[in-house]
């Protein structure tokens, strides 16, 4: 797996909406490809502004963002938080969306959306409607509507920030997977410290006002990540290292330690 090619570069980026709220200012950071980078930050520090940047959902004020000689825009796809399934559809037509909208024929589009459902454990939910899915399934139905368009880029905006803390858990390690079989290049916006270390060889840590990143921290862990990993000591030290951070971005320094396993783990 190359991590030297730059996939996405964003130099010297500023955004400021038209009410005059300064999202991002002076934001230099070069994605290589292949990695899996996670934004980490306080509310309102520009993350999700930095991903719709990077999809072209906006303009820049200044600077700029380039993609690299393997990747490109529209080879992008977006995860959102909120699955945003359409009720009224199966979880097949839901997936099969993005192909239809390209104007595949469904018999063309077929294979490529039951392959998606495969990949994602809903083989046996294809007939089902999104009410009949859990909170967790419904994140796999449209984690699979965004494999069919085959992306060798993928935005993640907290997709897992309204799951429980085992289906998150899972999803990690299925989305980990799924990562080292496509070699996506990822960029996760989380809240989740302890998310961001397991899943990500880079943690950018991000302050607000104006929106910035103030720590890149290079998470120096093999792959596979083992659930031996969530509780080795190297592990426990990139997320102190990662709260340290944050807490300095935070303006905010923890007096008691956060970082037990048995606690429950922390958000921002
Ligand atoms: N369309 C908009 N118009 C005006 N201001 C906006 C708009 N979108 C975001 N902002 C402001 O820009 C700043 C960055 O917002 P953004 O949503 O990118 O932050 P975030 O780090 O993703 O926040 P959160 O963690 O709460 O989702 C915030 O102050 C927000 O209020």
């Amino acid at each position: 797996m190359s991590l030297e090619r730059p996939a996405i570069t964003l130099t010297h980026v500023r955004k400021a909406y038209a009410n005059g709220t300064v999202a991002l200012q002076d934001m230099s950071l070069t994605i290589q490809e292949s990695q899996f980078v996670s934004l980490v930050g306080p509310s309102g520090c520009g993350k999700s502004t930095v991903l719709r940047l990077m999809a072209g959902l906006g303009t820049l004020s200044s600077g700029s963002i380039e993609w690299g000689e393997h990747q490109s825009q529209r080879q992008l796809a977006f995860v959102f938080q909120d699955a945003a399934l359409m009720p009224w559809a199966t979880v097949l037509d839901n997936v099969l969306l993005p192909l239809k909208l390209a104007g595949q024929p469904r018999s063309k589009a077929l294979p490529t959306v039951r392959e998606a459902l495969h990949l994602v454990g809903l083989d046996r939910f294809a007939q089902s409607y999104p009410r009949e899915l859990s909170g967790g399934m419904k994140m796999r139905a449209s984690i699979a509507r965004a494999l069919v368009t085959q992306p060798s880029v993928l935005l993640m905006d907290e997709p897992f920030g309204a799951l429980d803390e085992i289906t998150r858990s899972k999803l990690n390690g299925d989305v980990l997977e799924l990562w080292s079989q496509k070699q996506w290049t990822v960029v996760f916006v989380t809240h989740n410290i302890y998310e961001a270390v397991y899943l990500s060889n880079r943690v950018i840590v991000m302050a607000a006002r104006p929106g910035r990143v103030v720590a890149d921290i290079a998470i120096d862990a093999p792959y596979p990540r083992t659930e031996e990993f969530r509780t080795s000591a190297l592990y426990n030290e990139y997320c102190r290292e990662v709260q340290d951070r944050l807490s300095e971005a935070m303006e905010v320094k923890q007096s008691t330690p956060v970082y037990s396993q048995v606690s429950p783990r922390p958000s921002i």
